[in-house]
């Protein structure tokens, strides 16, 4: 395949990637609150003034929350495409999918907990 349309044809995937984000913030009411909580805990951590250590792992629990998200958005969509019907492997499906965004959001809450507890409490 010629450099150039390699070149194009990447230019042309971040295009779609960010249509997709902004798919996923415009329709989806989960990611919605996510990112509503994400701007929250940005303010926060410049009214705590986190260090930069802090910093990376908030923005790490962010973005692993909203990432993994999307992802289950993704299978949702799949599965209700696939199978609108009930189903008890789409139940099976859904389920675990949500599961993958409900380990990240306890970790995330626990990063959240460990960064601010001490600056709130002591
Ligand atoms: N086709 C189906 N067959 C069997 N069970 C289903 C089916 N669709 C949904 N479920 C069950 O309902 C739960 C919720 O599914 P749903 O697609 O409404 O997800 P949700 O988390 O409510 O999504 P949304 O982000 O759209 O609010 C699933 O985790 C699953 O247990």
């Amino acid at each position: 395949m010629p450099k150039e349309s390699f070149f194009i044809n990447r230019v042309k995937s971040v295009g779609y990637a960010f249509k997709g984000l902004f798919l996923l913030l415009r329709t989806e009411a989960s990611i919605q609150i996510q990112f509503v909580i994400a701007i929250i805990m940005t303010f926060a951590g410049f009214y705590y003034d986190i260090s930069a250590n802090e910093w990376i792992a908030q923005l790490l629990a962010i973005g692993l929350v909203m990432g993994i998200e999307g992802l289950n958005t993704a299978v949702e969509k799949i599965s209700d495409y696939i199978q609108p019907e009930v189903d008890p492997k789409i139940g099976f499906i859904k389920d675990v999918s949500a599961g993958a965004v409900m380990m990240v959001s306890i970790i995330a809450s626990i990063v959240g907990l460990i960064i601010y507890i001490p600056k709130i409490w002591v």
